[in-house]
């Protein structure tokens, strides 16, 4: 015999059965049209922060750089290519105006080149680059070297000419095209790092140190800036196809020149190298669970 408390409590079950069964489809779509319209508005706003807005990108002769200048052209904005080799930027410059882009309206890129391992050539292209448009709303350090070899072979002058490439030079030009930014309270500055920016991988020591130390500098940049509204991006990738390993530098200078598998030995070094990082994050796991 059920008494007529179980008889409530199961008829309130049923109630809830029913509203549930009729609100979870509603609630589902509702979700997801909510979802879609956050990245609808996020996709536009992204759209309307670039059209016109100047963007310059180092490196633009070549893979990452290259894809960059064509996004950022697609989307309206006013860019200055840079890079050493003058005749593919031109080359890339001719593409550009040939593609069809019916959407927005598309603006003719300036072409800035200049080697970033050159102190000295960085402050004239400061200039030149601040007299394109007048000021510059995105700057994008993208340009870098690889480098390939083993410490005890490397000499100093490699380390330091990947160094000066990979993170003396964009902190050179960054620091030039600041103050224009600060004066604007606008600006966006991007560093194109890797994910040797966070791990250091063997046989790789002096881009891994490079990017560490691009890392790390434009964090501190990004607390520094705040006060101006300046943004600071670090992005990680991990490997691409691109001419980054044919333009490696070895432990003699030298050019690379070819691709070589992943083999077991750096597999090998790779678990020695990260074995203090491995190891104190299991300690510090042990730790948290402790306490
Ligand atoms: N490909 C990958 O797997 C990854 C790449 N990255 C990073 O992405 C960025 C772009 O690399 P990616 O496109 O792959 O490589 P590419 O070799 O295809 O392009 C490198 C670009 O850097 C420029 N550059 C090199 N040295 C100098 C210099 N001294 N002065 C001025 N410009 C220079 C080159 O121009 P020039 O015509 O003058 O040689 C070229 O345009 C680099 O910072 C790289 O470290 C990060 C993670 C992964
Ligand atoms: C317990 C140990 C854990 C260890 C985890 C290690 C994970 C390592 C991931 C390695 C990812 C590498 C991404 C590299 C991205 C990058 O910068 O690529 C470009 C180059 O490295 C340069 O090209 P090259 O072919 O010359 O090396």
């Amino acid at each position: 015999m059920v008494s007529a408390a179980t008889r409530k409590n199961l008829l309130k079950v049923r109630v809830m059965d029913f509203i549930t069964s009729i609100a979870i489809l509603p609630l589902l779509f509702g979700c997801v049209g909510i979802f879609s319209l956050f990245k609808l508005l996020q996709y536009m706003r992204m759209k309307a922060y670039i059209r016109n807005a100047v963007v310059i990108i180092t490196g633009a002769t070549s893979g990452l750089g290259r894809e960059c200048a064509r996004v950022f052209f697609a989307a309206g904005a006013k860019l200055v290519l840079c890079g050493r080799n003058r005749e593919a930027l031109e080359e890339l410059t001719r593409e550009l105006a040939a593609s069809r882009v019916t959407e927005v309206q598309t603006h003719k890129p300036y072409i800035v080149t200049f080697d970033l391992a050159d102190p000295g050539a960085i402050v004239a292209a400061t200039s030149e680059i601040l007299q394109c448009f007048g000021y510059v709303d995105v700057l994008i350090n993208n340009a870098g070297i690889s480098y390939r070899g083993a410490i005890i072979d490397t000499s100093t002058d490699v380390d330091k000419r990947v160094m000066e490439t990979n993170y003396f030079g964009p902190v050179a030009l960054t620091k030039a095209l600041l103050p224009s930014m600060i004066k604007r309270r606008h600006g966006h500055i991007v560093a194109i790092s890797s994910i040797q920016g966070k791990i250091s991988i063997p046989f790789r020591s002096a881009y891994s140190a490079s990017k560490h130390a691009t890392q790390a500098f434009f964090d501190c940049l990004r607390a520094e800036m705040e006060q101006y509204e300046i943004e600071v991006t670090v992005i990680s990738p991990g490997y691409i196809h691109t001419n980054l390993s044919l333009n490696a530098i070895t432990a003699d200078g030298s050019k690379y020149g070819g691709e070589a598998p992943v083999s077991l030995l750096f597999c090998e070094k790779l678990l020695v190298s990260h074995r203090e990082t491995f190891c104190s994050y299991l300690i510090n796991l042990y730790l948290f669970i402790q306490i």
